[in-house]
């Protein structure tokens, strides 16, 4: 179906599951979004093998999940479609143990393009190379399915040997309950570039930075961190919510008058014109590919400096605070079994 933007956007009723009937689905990885795919994949009634090596963690959870589980190289070679759920660091290495079971019209399926846009896996061209890629945490899109609700995912063809993949690709994503919610139409290139960015300047890195230098300027002018959280953090929860529900409107509706000036007249005073440089700068290193090789290299040198940076995260006071905090309030509880899994995802 196209929209009124004029963007290709898929349900249930677009997506023909008979495509993956007769197939077996290897997914390699039961992390954030392998065990989800898998679980959803075996549900819907497509048949699932977990590729995991010999001796890792995640096995045990795979199969007391009901999954079979063998190695990546033999999951591959008894499936027709292979979907590459490991870290997209360690993909291209999984990829050249398992690349020679790819047989002509079989599918390598991706959530992420990075390896294929920065060329670190170059597959055969008598294969087809699909992305399925929810716009969610893994651990929503198998929460999102067992409540009957879908994720929305994005969907590219970056090779299409059999002439099949596009409908391929749309019963998988019926299959992990992605048309339920639709299904929009892109590039690897233009999925790749968009998730990063986002997830650099805006959903991951911009918010944790604006979270932390309100909690900070709060604090070094002498208020109580305990009110520095509640006001930058523990409220941002309630305020996205409501974007989420109803776009800025329904949270410029729902704030005080007093809120909704004080945000309009002064918020691009934050984030003014030199943080819009910045985040053109953090655009186009993702776009050059600058990014890419620096995050290759990092991995290769077993990634000093993100141990650096994400120890560093660990360290500031804000964290503290808040473990403190929410131990001591009955929504902590309340909330604590449901968002366990997300927080055990972020743990790792
Ligand atoms: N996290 C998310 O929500 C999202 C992720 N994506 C994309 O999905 C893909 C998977 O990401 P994500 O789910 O976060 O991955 P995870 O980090 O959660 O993957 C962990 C899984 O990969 C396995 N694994 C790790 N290292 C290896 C290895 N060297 N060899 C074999 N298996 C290994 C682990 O098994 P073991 O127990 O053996 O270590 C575990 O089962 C990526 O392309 C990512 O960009 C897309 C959208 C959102
Ligand atoms: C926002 C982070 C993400 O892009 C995602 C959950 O979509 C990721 O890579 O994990
Ligand atoms: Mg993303
Ligand atoms: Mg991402």
């Amino acid at each position: 179906m196209t929209d009124e933007f004029n963007t290709e956007i898929y349900y249930d009723d677009d997506a023909d599951e008979s495509h993956l009937e007769t197939t077996t689905v290897a997914v390699l990885g039961y992390g954030s979004q392998g065990h989800a795919h898998a679980q959803n994949l075996d549900d819907s009634g497509v048949d699932v093998i977990v590729g995991l090596r010999e001796d890792s963690s995640s096995r045990d959870a795979a199969e007391a999940d009901g999954l079979e589980v063998a190695t990546p190289v033999e999951a591959a070679s008894r499936a027709e479609v292979v979907s590459v759920l490991v870290p997209d660091t360690v993909q291209p290495s999984v990829y050249a143990d398992i690349e020679s079971e790819l047989d002509a019209g079989d599918t390598l399926q991706f959530a992420h393009g990075f390896n294929i846009h920065y060329n670190q896996i170059q597959p055969p061209e008598d294969v087809d190379v699909t992305m399925i890629a929810p716009k969610s945490p893994g651990h929503l899109v198998r929460r999102n399915y067992e409540s009957g609700e879908g994720t929305p995912g994005l969907l590219a063809v970056y090779q299409d040997a059999t002439g099949d993949a596009k409908e391929r690709a749309l019963a998988y994503a019926k299959g992990i309950g992605c048309t339920r919610a639709g299904v929009v139409e892109t590039t690897f290139r233009e999925e790749t570039e968009t998730d990063l960015f986002g997830e650099q300047a805006v959903l991951c890195g911009g918010i944790a930075e604006l979270i932390k230098a309100g909690y900070d300027t709060l604090v070094d002018a002498g208020y109580s961190p305990e009110m520095a959280y509640f006001e930058c953090l523990n409220e941002m929860k309630l305020i996205v919510d409501l974007m989420y529900e109803g776009g800025l409107g329904a949270m410029w509706d729902s704030v005080s008058d007093t809120a909704e000036y004080g945000g309009l007249s002064r918020g691009d005073a934050v984030i003014d014109d030199h943080a819009r440089e910045n985040m053109e700068e953090v655009l186009r290193q993702v776009q050059d590919g600058e990014f890419a090789t620096e995050w290759v290299a990092e991995n290769q040198a077993n990634r000093p400096t993100y141990t650096q940076l994400r120890q560093a995260e660990k360290n500031h006071e804000i964290e503290d605070v808040g473990e403190r905090l929410r131990a001591l309030f009955a929504w902590a509880e309340e909330e604590e079994t449901e968002d366990e899994s997300v927080r055990m995802q972020a743990d790792d």
